[in-house]
């Protein structure tokens, strides 16, 4: 009889994980390479939907496909410089997900969400702020999440329950029509299609190089430079601890990704956890937190909370601030009138 070490076989069944430096690029090179008629012909729109297609074929197998619209102008697809991905790009320095400390449930069938044994209904207890009422898991029967700003914790590859278990959403990927359509006044935007995207959807992830804090404030210093950013502090509220030179661990740098912004948005970032043993490296996730009408434009705030201290904007003026403005064009009567250079 040969022994068989259960961690050997946790590490082979362990979900793949990715590197930064295995980013895809190919495609993007040679779509660059070609003129700018090309760059702009209806093939180069189809070559663009069937890469986003194939890059999301795996995490989202049942998505309606994307659409790109340009109604505007004659740029007929974004710049051909991001991968459009639901994936987590680890960059150097940062520890990839140990599967062996993973937490899984051993329920049979769909986890029961009052269940006071199920690993991973007392998991998401322990992290659900008291003051909600939130009890079970973070989604109802339908897959809606019931609060934004929650960490999220859904059962993993090495739970027993069932594939239909209601605490799996995002890990089956997107269920609802989105397109990328130009817009007048803020470049390329995420819409919904021709149905309503009720409250608590899940739409898809901020994917992006996960970097140490590190790396990410090198690079910000650069992107500012040049006025452009899409670092995101992975500094959530359940992170962050009582001391005040708490700071976060990791960034996320969405560089070739990223929705627009809003001072009124419908879309809110929350931590999700799946194969992910480490507490500071969640995926981001979006989900609508209110209802949205069809052909809506799907926005968040870029300073997070309203009440957060670097939710807003504050002064550019303000002293040791290297961040730069622009004016915003949300549109919305909660405008503040100028948003972070992205
Ligand atoms: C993360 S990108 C979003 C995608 C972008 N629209 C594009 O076409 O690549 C951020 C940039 O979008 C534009 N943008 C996003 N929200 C905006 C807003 N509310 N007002 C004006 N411009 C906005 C700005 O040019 C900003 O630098």
């Amino acid at each position: 009889m040969t022994w068989i070490d259960y961690r050997d076989l946790m590490r082979e069944y362990a979900p793949d994980v990715k590197l930064a430096k295995d980013l895809p690029h190919q495609i993007q090179d040679r779509m660059n390479a070609l003129p700018p008629l090309f760059r702009r012909s209806d093939m180069a729109r189809a070559l663009l939907e069937a890469a986003i297609s194939a890059n999301t074929a795996e995490d989202e197998p049942t998505a309606p496909p994307i659409s790109i619209i340009n109604n505007i102008d004659d740029d007929v697809v974004p710049p051909w410089e991001f991968h459009y991905s639901n994936k987590l790009w680890h960059g150097d320095g940062v520890p990839l997900p140990n599967p062996l400390n993973l937490v899984s449930c051993d329920c049979e069938g769909p986890c029961n969400p009052k269940s006071k044994t199920c690993a991973c209904v007392r998991r998401q207890a322990k992290y659900i702020d008291k003051e909600t009422r939130i009890d079970g898991f973070m989604y109802d029967a339908y897959g809606r999440l019931k609060e934004s700003g929650q960490p999220i914790f859904e059962c993993n590859e090495f739970c027993g329950c069932s594939d239909d278990c209601t605490n799996r959403v995002v890990q089956h990927g997107r269920k609802c029509e989105i397109h990328i359509v130009k817009t007048k006044d803020k470049g390329w935007g995420v819409f919904a299609g021709n149905k309503k995207i009720p409250a608590g959807t899940f739409l898809g992830i901020y994917s992006g190089e996960i970097l140490t804090e590190r790396e990410g404030e090198e690079r910000g210093i650069k992107y500012n430079k040049f006025g452009r950013t899409y670092l995101f502090d992975i500094d959530f509220g359940h992170l962050q601890s009582e001391d005040k030179d708490w700071s976060n661990t990791y960034v996320m740098d969405a560089y070739h990704a990223g929705n627009n912004h809003s001072c009124d948005p419908n879309c809110w970032i929350n931590a999700c956890y799946i194969n992910e043993d480490n507490i500071q490296k969640p995926l981001l996730t979006i989900f609508t937190f209110r209802d949205v009408e069809p052909k809506e434009e799907l926005c968040f705030s870029y300073y997070g909370e309203q009440d957060d201290e670097n939710g807003d904007p504050g002064s550019p003026d303000a002293p040791g601030s290297d961040a730069v403005y622009r004016p915003c064009m949300c549109g919305t009567a909660r405008c503040t009138g100028r948003m972070w250079k992205t």
